[in-house]
């Protein structure tokens, strides 16, 4: 058996074609959607994210900005900068690309910035909302990994979904999505006792651990549906968190790259878009 890959490039396309026609409507009431993004320091892969951003903006027709500061800037002339893009007219949406250098505290941040403009949909109030199923924008990466499951045909609906990994970017909101839509959700993480065996018993597994080939053969149950959110760079190549033989067992596989990464930038594009339109 080897399983579907679930293509997040064709979908990315997809979405980014409609996410256009959107915004040429839009544009005929004045409004261009704007992104503001924001990279300090020089880390080579959150200047590849980066890039991917800027592009997928071309492709939406957005207006973007880039921000590009040195490694040594302060919390307060970061803060100074975002209180600026707050008041922004032609600004929808702010991303600060995490991780911050540590002289910056990435909460102080994450709450200086207007939640109608935080498209990453990491700012306090707006993280309660997607609790309480109240929300304007997604947490990117999770809502890209339920338009993949859509887009295949996979219903949470009554089935097992495990998510390895408990971060407050993926895995705490991937689980409250996969709830919000009627999964039975448990939750991993590395004090898990019999992981594997939990894993075993999902129908939807998604590992979010940050850990090269984490997920083996062994963790999956025969036909499952596979997500694997990893961005893992191993001797300079890019590698998820799910062993490649793990294609042999499962149902419906994401791939890594072309999976849920490109997915990840279109939903931010989405939020932007609805910024623009609120
Ligand atoms: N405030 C903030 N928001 C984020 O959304 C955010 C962040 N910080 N920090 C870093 C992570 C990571 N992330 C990725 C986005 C796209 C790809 C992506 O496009 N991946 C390509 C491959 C890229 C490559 O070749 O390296 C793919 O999977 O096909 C990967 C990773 C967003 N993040």
């Amino acid at each position: 058996m080897s399983a579907i890959l679930m293509d997040g490039k064709a979908l990315s396309a997809k979405v980014r074609g409609k996410i256009l026609e959107e915004t040429h409507r839009l544009e005929q009431t004045g409004v261009r959607p704007g992104l503001a993004v924001i990279l300090v320091g020089e880390d080579p892969a959150s200047q590849v994210y980066v890039r991917n951003k800027e592009k997928a903006c071309v492709e939406c027709g957005f207006y973007s900005e880039k921000y590009v500061l040195p490694a040594e800037t302060t919390q307060d002339e970061l803060l100074g900068l975002v209180d600026e893009l707050n008041h922004n007219e032609r600004i929808h949406g702010i991303l600060c690309q995490l991780p911050l250098p540590k002289q910056i505290s990435e909460e102080a941040v994450i709450a200086a910035i207007d939640p109608k403009k935080d498209v990453d949909a990491f700012h306090p109030s707006n993280v309660g909302r997607i609790m309480i199923g109240d929300y304007d924008f997604l947490p990117c990466t999770p809502a890209g990994v339920m338009e993949l499951l859509d887009e295949y045909g996979i219903d949470p609906k009554g089935k097992r979904c495990v998510v390895i990994g408990r971060s407050n970017i993926v895995g705490k909101p991937m689980s409250m999505l996969l709830l919000h839509r009627h999964g039975t959700v448990t939750i991993c993480h590395s004090r898990t006792e019999n992981l594997a065996e939990i894993c075993r018993e999902a129908d939807i597994l998604v590992a979010a651990v940050g850990r090269a080939n984490f997920v083996t053969p062994d963790m999956v149950k025969p036909g499952a549906a596979v997500i694997d959110v990893g961005m893992n760079r191993v001797d300079g190549k890019l590698c998820g968190d799910v062993d490649p033989a793990v294609a042999e067992v499962a149902g419906y596989m994401t791939p890594v790259p072309g999976g849920v990464g490109p997915m990840t930038i279109t939903m931010l594009m989405k939020n932007t878009l609805k910024a623009a339109q609120k």
